[in-house]
């Protein structure tokens, strides 16, 4: 395999054909892939053990020759991992050409003799309609009161429950337009896609930079009502007893997780993350690592120790997955299941699958769901779940 510099600044405007594309996209910067040079699937409790082995094994076999050296240049896999350990399945993807831009370099990777495909051009689709997906809006709000009186009855702290909602398209639905279009109204965000799994993250679960690691914890959410202004929901989140307790709890998971894997460690926040269509409460958590039998750990096995944060199960976390299991009633595939991408030294970055849709032909699997503490009110969290899935349905329609 070749890395060679390359000149110009398009990445998902590269992408040749409707499906298989691979993304992993941040205001202009980051990665895209075609073609299948070699694919994982995994699923069950050791996922990322066996996701992490298979990937060093690859990586071991291949001839490399890379002009740049940094990370995301060589070897690179894009990679999607279940919510749960069952049932629900993790895939790998090695791309036979990989094209990436990052901090002034600009690179094409190529697997292989990886031939010149077609590039066909992007198509929108004209008409798309909505229906109920597993679990419908009323099933939803009936779900987020049982767990409530869970946690007023003090059996856990919190608890994130989702539910899904089906688009279907009148013609294949092109890969390439919905990301495009997410690109275009959420610069701030994730624009990914691995094997179907398409949408843009505000949340990153961790990136690994050699010794340095970071992630961008959100919990605590608000969205546009009453007239509000910007400022005006910003300050209220800020001072809200529920939303502050929802990110505390966040934040406070991923750095009791991280901890024994770092030297030192750090938190910036919270602050208000503004979107188009919601406001998280946002902070930052920055680490480095430490040597833990005489190496750093991969971003995978970090991955592996750090999922599921509470921005996604919940706290407990082993009572928060009981919870969800019996009462979200859905199998959430690989929507809030880490996603994004790794090199061959183990570096990488991966996200939280939230704000996306699996699309599959004319059809798009929506999800969204809202962390949930004592004091939830069933009918704020709907909205909340609506405002979500706006990001991916308004792509879709290409608004
Ligand atoms: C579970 C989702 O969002 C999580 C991430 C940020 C804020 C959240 C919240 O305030 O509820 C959720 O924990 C989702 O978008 O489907």
């Amino acid at each position: 395999m070749h890395t060679r510099r390359v000149a110009g600044d398009e990445l998902l405007g590269r992408l040749p054909q409707p499906t298989g594309a691979l993304s992993w996209v941040r205001d202009g910067t980051g990665l895209v892939g075609w073609g299948e040079a070699a694919r994982f699937e995994v699923s069950g409790p050791d996922r990322f053990a066996a996701a992490d082995r298979w990937w060093r094994e690859f990586t071991d076999d291949l001839d490399v020759d890379d002009e740049l050296g940094v990370p995301g240049t060589g070897p690179v896999a894009f990679v999607s991992m279940a919510f749960s350990d069952r049932p629900g399945h993790s895939v790998l993807v090695v791309p036979e050409v990989v094209l990436g831009r990052r901090n002034g370099h600009a690179w094409l990777t190529t697997i292989g003799d990886s031939g010149k495909r077609r590039v066909e051009p992007v198509r929108k689709p004209s008409e798309v309609r909505y229906s109920d997906g597993q679990v419908s809006v009323t099933g939803y709000r009936a779900a987020v009161r049982a767990a409530v009186e869970r946690m007023r009855a003090g059996e856990l702290d919190k608890v994130v429950l989702a539910h899904d909602l089906l688009a279907v398209a009148d013609i294949g639905i092109d890969h390439r337009f919905v990301l495009e279009g997410l690109a275009r109204r959420y610069p701030e965000c994730w624009v990914y896609a691995v094997d179907g799994l398409i949408g843009a993250t505000p949340e990153l679960l961790l990136r690994r930079s050699g010794s340095v690691v970071d992630s961008r914890v959100l919990a605590g959410t608000t969205w546009p009502h009453d007239g509000m202004s910007d400022d005006e929901l910003a300050a209220a989140l800020m001072s809200s007893g529920k939303n502050r307790d929802e990110h505390e709890y966040a934040v406070a998971s991923l750095v009791q997780t991280l901890r024994p894997f770092c030297d030192t460690m750090s938190v910036e926040g919270p602050s208000v993350l503004r979107l188009p269509n919601v406001s998280h409460l946002s902070s930052d958590v920055i680490g480095t690592l430490g040597d833990t039998l005489g190496g750093t750990p991969s971003l995978l096995a970090l991955g592996e120790a750090l999922h599921p944060t509470a921005a996604v199960g919940g706290t407990p976390r082993a009572d928060a997955i009981a919870v969800i299991e019996e009462l979200e009633g859905m199998d959430r595939g690989r929507y809030s299941g880490p996603v994004g991408w790794i090199d061959g030294n183990g570096d990488g970055e991966l996200g939280i699958a939230l704000r996306c849709a699996q699309v599959d032909g004319r059809t798009a699997r929506l999800f969204a769901g809202c962390g949930l503490v004592a004091e939830s009110d069933p009918d704020s969290e709907v909205h909340e779940a609506h405002a979500k899935m706006l990001p991916f349905r308004e792509a879709l329609e290409g608004m």
